[in-house]
């Protein structure tokens, strides 16, 4: 995945802002930044879902403006909103997208098998997904998204609003998808702890700007801390700690996730 120069405006406001970045295939790549930073919105148009104000991306090779349907055929994304339907079982709702995603039909009843079971959901495939817990309802949004088998999987801040039991399994099976199936990930957190768990590289947005870029170690060269903790470097490039920058997005991402519960 590359980008040129990608800028995104909403009126005077340059939201995403010249941005050139290159994600390697097969990295777990972590998208950092304070609330506002840009980070969805450059998910959004690497995703096809928003168009690009000026300067272009390729994702897995395709154009995401001119080959939109490709690129939205080659990736997998999990939203930060509700993507399931909590009044469909999980089994009917990777029944939805396995149409969507135009699985053949003599496919769909094995690959969604395999979905259940790669993310623990077997037991559960029956059941309503308004009866599922926090961290249910994510692995069934990424079993979802990885139905069609995509070389590169997009995660929202794919732990907002979980227990640490839940995030310790959500990140289990993160590291199990890329492990098995080697796909990709580009994700965005507030949690550094998740980044540091989950990456091997890293970006800092810092007013739609990419203040730096690489892995802890070069992160660390780059501004002269050898013994920084991903927290510390966070504060050195966008000025705030990690948990002062996202206490208001943890607090809205939790009331959300408990309404997507209720
Ligand atoms: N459709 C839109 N119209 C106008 N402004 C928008 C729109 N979408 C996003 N913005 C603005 O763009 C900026 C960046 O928003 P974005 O959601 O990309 O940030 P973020 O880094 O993902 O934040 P968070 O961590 O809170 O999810 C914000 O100031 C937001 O208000």
């Amino acid at each position: 995945m590359q980008t040129q120069a990608l800028t995104r405006r909403f009126g005077d406001h340059v939201v995403v802002d010249h941005l050139d970045l290159t994600v390697a295939e097969g990295e777990v790549f972590g998208l950092l930044g304070r609330n506002g930073a840009g980070k969805s919105t450059l998910i959004k148009m690497l995703t096809t879902l928003l168009p690009p104000s000026s300067g272009s991306a390729r994702v897995e090779g395709l154009d995401v403006v001119s080959e939109a349907t490709s690129v939205r055929a080659a990736i997998g994304y999990v939203p930060q909103a509700l993507s399931a339907d909590g009044e469909l079982t999980g089994y009917e709702n990777l029944f939805v997208f396995a149409s969507l995603y135009d699985i053949p039909r003599a496919e769909r009843a094995q690959r969604i098998a395999e979905a259940l079971a790669f993310m623990d959901l077997q037991d559960a495939a029956g059941r309503l997904v308004a009866t599922y817990s926090g961290g249910m309802i994510r692995r069934l949004e990424i079993a979802q998204s990885m139905l069609h088998r995509p070389r590169l999987l997009f995660l929202d801040e794919p732990t907002v609003g979980l227990d640490p039991v839940a995030r310790d399994t959500v990140w289990a099976h993160i590291r199990e998808l890329r492990a098995k199936y080697e796909t990709t990930i580009f994700m965005t957190t507030h949690y550094m702890e998740e980044a540091q768990a989950l990456c091997s590289r890293f970006g800092i947005l810092r007013a739609g700007k990419l203040v730096v870029c690489g892995s802890l170690v070069e992160l660390r060269a780059a501004s002269g801390q050898p013994g920084a903790t991903l927290d510390e470097l966070f504060a050195h490039y966008t000025g705030e700690s990690a948990e002062a920058a996202g206490a208001y997005g943890e607090t809205s991402h939790t009331r959300q996730s408990s309404q997507r519960l209720a």
